[in-house]
């Protein structure tokens, strides 16, 4: 019945979400992909994670997360990203009102991933628009409660699965009227483009803060699919870069699709927006995927893996076209699953190699103590340690062509220009006495397993990294 349910469910989202298909998927094949950059302009690999959920309800807005939890993530994976969440009802608590010190335990944390060689990357983070949509707090988070406008309107909180209260009346009033769709709140949009402007202001100089994720999962209420995403999420967009560039010319902006239907692989109408900053844009596209097939509790085995790949297909070549669109590189914001279930390993790996084809980073959700994350709440890794963690370049010096990942065995090419050395992980598994570098010049950081390579700054480099 469940699955009926849900299938169910999935239909009416996917109909909700048919403006994208609108979008099409045919037109010309995706050209090379591009790539974020640091602030020397090599091109990142991003790999890290999502933290944390835990975030979302604390009263502090703060991740569960210490030091030592970063120390351990980098031992085991060699991590050197994370989508750090921050809340708007932290944020600005009243209307034209931004808490400082909130924003000062978000830098401290920051610090704790800058100081370890990470880039982070700040996730305005929403779900359900905000905890206030209910009158006991229990469902959303994000907006705070002076945004959040149902009307009255009902809000069941007896859902089966949490997405249904995206369909609750009242959750969508309150969508409608940030979205300026009822009219009734016109200047919602202008209040949230102010927040990340007071956001960008006290990150814009920070070690280590790569960019800012404007809203996570945006859903348009009654407006969905290439209506809403051409129309009120660009409006956002479009007002929100204009307040960050007014601050921060230099900090990457990254803009996700609604999730419904583009998570599973549906397309997305996101248009392309021009960066005012003086120089090259810093505009990415950060999808999040999450195949229909599991997302209606299924497993990546048995028949639904051979429709899961198919979705996956869908997704690499809808996301493709978008990044192609936007002229933008492409952020995997979001992935993930529950790692006790059969198949979990084989789909991280399936994502991790189709994040190789799309030359994309990637932000697993989440960095949690549960079933999904790396350690459950008993402390004890789960299964994903042990995929997730692999040989990587962290940055390259040069205009990346491929980046070939074999047993015990990288290879990188690239059109090498002057930004700098390029940087690879090497994990102890595979590697116990470290690598040998074919190609450039290396020197080895043991403590930190990190080869630092030097090479030509101009034509083709090829580094083949074997163990030693
Ligand atoms: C109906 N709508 C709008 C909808 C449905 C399902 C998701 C979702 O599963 N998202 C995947 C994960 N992303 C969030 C955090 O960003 C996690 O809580 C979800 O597991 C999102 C939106």
């Amino acid at each position: 019945m469940k699955r009926a349910r849900l299938l169910a469910t999935a239909a009416v989202l996917v109909l909700l979400a048919g403006g994208a298909v609108a979008a099409g998927t045919r037109g010309a094949p995706p050209s090379a992909p591009r790539y974020v950059t640091d602030d020397q302009g090599r091109a990142l690999i991003l790999h890290g994670f999502n933290t944390a959920g835990s975030a979302k309800g604390a009263p502090d807005a703060l991740p569960e997360l210490t030091p030592d939890d970063i120390d351990r993530e980098y031992r085991d994976m060699g991590t050197n990203f994370v989508r750090f969440l921050i809340l708007w009802r932290a944020v600005e608590p009243s209307p034209g009102t931004y808490d400082m010190k909130y924003l000062d335990k978000v830098a401290e944390r920051v610090r704790w991933y800058s100081d370890r060689g990470y880039q982070v990357m700040l996730d305005m983070h929403q779900d359900l628009w905000g905890n206030a949509i209910t009158p006991t707090g229990v469902a959303g988070n994000g907006a705070p409660a002076w945004a959040t406008h149902t009307d009255g309107l009902p809000v069941a909180t007896e859902q089966f699965t949490w997405e249904m209260y995206y369909l609750e009346p009242g959750v969508i009033r309150a969508f409608d009227h940030f979205w300026n769709t009822t009219g009734d709140y016109p200047d919602l949009m202008d209040r949230y483009a102010k927040a990340w402007a007071a956001v960008a202001a006290r990150f814009k100089d920070v070690p280590g803060v790569l960019g800012y994720d404007l809203m996570n999962e945006p859903w348009g209420g009654s407006v969905q699919g290439a209506t809403f995403e051409t129309g009120p999420l660009a409006t956002l967009y479009r007002k929100t870069i204009a307040r960050i560039r007014e601050v921060d010319p230099d900090g990457w902006i990254f803009l996700e699709p609604q999730a419904v239907g583009v998570n599973w692989g549906l397309p997305s109408a996101l248009p392309r927006f021009d960066d005012p900053r003086g120089g090259p844009p810093r505009i990415a596209f950060a999808p999040h995927l999450y195949p229909l097939p599991l997302d209606l509790g299924d497993d990546y085995a048995a028949g639904s893996k051979e429709w899961t790949d198919r979705t996956l297909g869908w997704w690499r070549e809808n996301i493709a076209r978008t990044a192609e669109r936007m002229r933008a590189p492409v952020l995997l914001g979001e992935f993930g699953l529950d790692m006790t279930r059969p198949g979990a390993s084989d789909l991280v790996k399936k994502v991790q190699g189709l994040s190789d084809q799309v030359g994309t980073g990637m932000a697993y959700w989440s960095r949690d103590a549960d079933a999904w994350g790396p350690y459950d709440a008993k402390g004890k890794a789960t299964p994903l340690p042990g995929v997730y963690v692999r040989a990587y370049p962290r940055a390259i010096g040069g205009v990346p062509v491929s980046v070939t990942y074999g047993e015990n065995r990288l290879q990188v090419a690239f059109d090498a220009n002057e930004t700098g050395p390029t940087e690879i992980y090497v994990p102890e598994r595979g590697f116990p006495n470290g690598a040998q570098v074919d190609g450039g010049t290396a020197v080895w950081n043991a403590a930190r397993r990190i080869l630092t390579v030097t090479t030509k700054t101009s034509g083709r480099v090829i580094l083949t990294v074997t163990p030693k």
